[in-house]
């Protein structure tokens, strides 16, 4: 798949949103992808994390885990791991607490993971999701995600593979060009926003 067609599946499943929107960073941006609108489709989704698990295998060779961060992670990590004959685990987040793997979830010695987000936009959510897998017995061997839009920039501190590169801007609160600033602010994702 090029970047063309999987932005094709963005577009026809109705995923690209344009308006107002908080990041789960806090940042703003005048796009969103909705990529729930492509993960409510299992073709549609079998398409795109086929895609993405050729890449992986490319770039990692064979793995044997998928980690993922909820909420956003699960489906596509679920389907990549499909794709790739592995086995599909995830971190979650208490309220006000770190992501953590729960449920008995682990990445057992010698097995090889890969981490598997849905969207990078400032690689937070990787980065936290990634730090709650260092005291596990298996070796993480890098990233990957659907759609890399922050222009390949994020630093995850470990090699990220992303089957589309986009370089969307985004702005701070009180930075916001007035075309945003004239929209009221939706905030989709299920981070909390910080308090005040
Ligand atoms: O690279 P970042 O700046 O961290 O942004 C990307 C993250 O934002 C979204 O998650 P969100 O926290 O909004 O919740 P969700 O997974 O429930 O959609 C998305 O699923 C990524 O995890
Ligand atoms: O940064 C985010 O929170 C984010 C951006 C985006 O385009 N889609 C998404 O689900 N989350
Ligand atoms: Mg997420």
């Amino acid at each position: 798949m090029t970047s063309d067609d999987v932005l094709a599946e963005f577009r026809s499943a109705g995923a690209l949103l344009e308006g107002h929107f908080v990041l789960s960073s806090g940042l703003h941006s005048a796009v969103f992808l909705q990529k729930m609108a492509i993960f409510t489709d299992p073709v549609r989704t079998a398409r795109v994390c086929s895609a993405l698990a050729e890449r992986i295998t490319a770039r990692y060779g064979k793995v044997d885990y998928v980690v993922s961060p909820a909420i956003g992670g699960i489906v596509p990590g679920y389907e990549t791991a499909r794709a790739l004959g592995a086995k599909a685990i995830f971190v979650e987040r208490d309220p006000g607490k770190p992501f953590a793997l729960r449920r008995g979830f682990q990445i057992p010695k010698g097995a090889r993971a890969v981490m598997v987000e849905d969207i990078v936009t400032t690689g937070l959510s990787s980065r936290e999701c990634l730090a709650a897998l260092t005291q596990e017995p298996g070796e993480v061997v890098g990233a990957a995600c659907l759609i890399d839009r922050s222009g390949g920039k994020a630093d995850l501190g470990m090699p990220l593979v992303a089957l589309v590169t986009l370089d969307i801007p985004n702005y701070p609160a009180d930075q916001l060009p007035p075309e945003l600033a004239a929209i009221p602010a939706v905030k989709p994702g299920s981070r909390a926003l910080p308090v005040g």
